[in-house]
């Protein structure tokens, strides 16, 4: 059982017996079993299930309720709340300061993802505008430093390494006074996971941190152990002593739920969640969020944060938007963004009830649809792809000439011509609301757009909790969604119709290869 089916199932539970007619005593009993039965299959420790159990119960005290409280909201809000509580460690991790060397040592047992999560966390410092680096002290493993060099050189950090070296506490010095002297601010040791003997592994982790006297330790832990991560962090805290946890693997397993509650059981602050083998799939962890996300009720402030954080290109489209138009072009970087956020499915799980509606769509035939949209985009010429789509209708030979040209069919062509025309109407639409909007703003003397984003966050966010157990809810407004993201004026298209047409398109049309023929412009 992976954790999204756990959340599913708790999901289940609590929308069955507040959709019932019959929401009596019996029924809430039932809901609850349901519940620890599916948090003792994700390996969650029986004793914390157990104080789960008792405080839903006491919290609802379905026997003394008076008849006019509304007992769904109640026990939706017990249900989510304590499991926020069980996955709070309730401390505050160390946060890295802007303008000085941060030292993070990493520990933990091979194959945990240490050397995979290193990468990922220096990117993810590099993106927040960190200069960040990172150092590999494992010289056990043949071959460890080749790795952390393909992971960095992938994600453009800058690194340091030995391969001849075998005192890994004279490399990670070495490498920590050289990035420091070069005023690195995120410096990130990669330490060895594996030994001859367990106690040598622990020596060398304590001589390390001796001679690098680091910022932070972070202890790497894989979630699929479940609830014996908390045997493997206190063995490991009783060493190196650590002030952090990175969780990883929890998106194939559910006993992440385990992990993660053993972990949060002994107070130690869990900083970030691995959710995938890619450079993007880490998460900050929040219990909050987590749970929310886990309930398919999203997490808004995450994807928000992850869309910042690309950094995406949206000027051009933007002004484009603001002023009611809509190019090929345009879709085309639309569509490119989109990639870069990473795969659809998680996407989808941060926007409250996409992600279950979503369930069954595959990644990669999504990806595939939007890539093969892409090539029908590149083998136009530029003033095609400045277009607004009408030329192709006047000289349907070019619809031939650039599926031959992008090894698609005319069918896709025409699919994507029809889905530039959907988001032209939309953008005319926009362009007018945006230019009402500027105007009345302007009468109002302007607006805080951190005051806005906050209001729509809290709509968003409130519009998710209604959607647990069926209650009012239903999806938020997409185009709100991707405006406030995109920032301001006009944003991104409509990531529902996107996810739409990803369903609509390729089917058919015969003709294309998965890969394109060939890409020629022509003028
Ligand atoms: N599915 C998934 N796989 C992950 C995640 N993090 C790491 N991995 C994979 O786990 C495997 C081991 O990762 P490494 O980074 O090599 O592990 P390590 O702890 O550095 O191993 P040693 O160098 O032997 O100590 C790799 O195949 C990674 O791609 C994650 O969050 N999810």
């Amino acid at each position: 059982m992976v954790l999204q089916d756990l959340g599913r199932r708790i999901n289940a539970a609590v929308s069955d017996l507040t959709r019932s007619q019959n929401l009596d005593e019996k029924a809430f009993d039932g809901m609850i079993k349901e519940i620890c039965a599916a948090l003792l299959e994700a390996d969650v420790n029986v004793k914390l299930v157990g104080t789960l159990r008792k405080s839903i119960k006491a919290t609802v005290n379905f026997k003394d309720l008076p008849p006019a409280v509304n007992k769904k909201r109640l026990i939706q809000k017990a249900v989510f709340d304590e499991l926020v509580k069980l996955v709070d460690p309730h401390a505050e991790p160390f946060k890295p300061k802007k303008g000085k060397a941060n030292v993070i040592m990493f520990v933990g047992l091979q194959g945990s993802g240490k050397t995979t999560t290193c990468t990922k966390l220096a990117r993810h410092y590099q993106t927040r505008g960190f200069k960040s680096c990172l150092v590999c002290a494992d010289t056990f493993r043949a071959g460890a430093f080749d790795q952390l060099k393909q992971n960095a050189t992938k994600a453009k950090i800058p690194y340091f390494g030995s391969l001849t070296s075998t005192d890994p506490a004279q490399v990670a010095s070495e490498g920590v006074a050289k990035f420091k002297k070069e005023r690195f601010e995120i410096i990130i040791v990669d330490t060895s996971g594996r030994h001859r003997q367990e106690k040598d592994l622990f020596d060398e982790m304590t001589q390390i941190q001796r001679a690098i006297t680091p910022d932070q330790t972070i202890m790497v832990l894989d979630a699929t152990i479940g609830q014996q991560a908390e045997a493997q962090s206190k063995a490991f805290k009783d060493t190196a002593d650590y002030g952090a946890i990175i969780i990883t693997k929890t998106d194939g397993h559910a006993s992440g739920g385990g992990a993660i509650s053993a972990v949060a059981a002994t107070h130690t602050p869990i900083v970030f969640i691995g959710t995938g083998e890619h450079m993007l799939d880490l998460e900050r962890f929040s219990p909050q969020p987590f749970v929310s996300k886990l309930l398919g009720m999203g997490d808004m402030q995450g994807l928000v944060e992850h869309v910042q954080a690309l950094k995406l290109d949206q000027k051009d489209t933007m002004k484009h938007l603001a002023e009611g138009v809509f190019t090929i072009r345009d879709l085309r970087d639309q569509l490119q963004n989109i990639m870069k956020m990473g795969p659809l499915s998680k996407m989808a799980g941060m926007i409250p009830g996409l992600g279950q509606m979503m369930g069954g769509m595959d990644d990669e035939d999504g990806s595939m649809k939007m890539k093969r949209m892409i090539y029908v985009c590149d083998s136009m010429n530029n003033k095609e792809l400045d277009s607004d789509g009408k030329i192709f209708v006047e000289q349907p030979a070019r619809m031939t000439r650039v599926a031959r040209g992008s090894g698609t069919s005319v069918r896709e062509v025409e699919e994507l011509l029809s889905q530039q025309k959907v988001m032209a109407g939309m953008a005319k639409k926009m362009g007018g609301m945006s230019k009402n909007m500027q105007k009345a703003q302007g009468q109002m003397g302007g607006g805080n757009r951190q005051q806005q984003m906050a209001a729509m966050q809290k709509r968003m966010q409130s519009l998710g909790q209604g959607g647990m157990g069926g209650g009012g809810g239903g999806m938020p407004d997409m185009g709100s969604l991707m405006k406030m993201m995109g920032g301001g004026g006009g944003g991104m298209p409509d990531m529902a119709s996107m996810m739409k047409m990803m369903g609509g398109m390729g089917g058919g049309g015969g003709g294309g290869g998965s890969a394109p023929a060939g890409r020629g412009r022509r003028a």
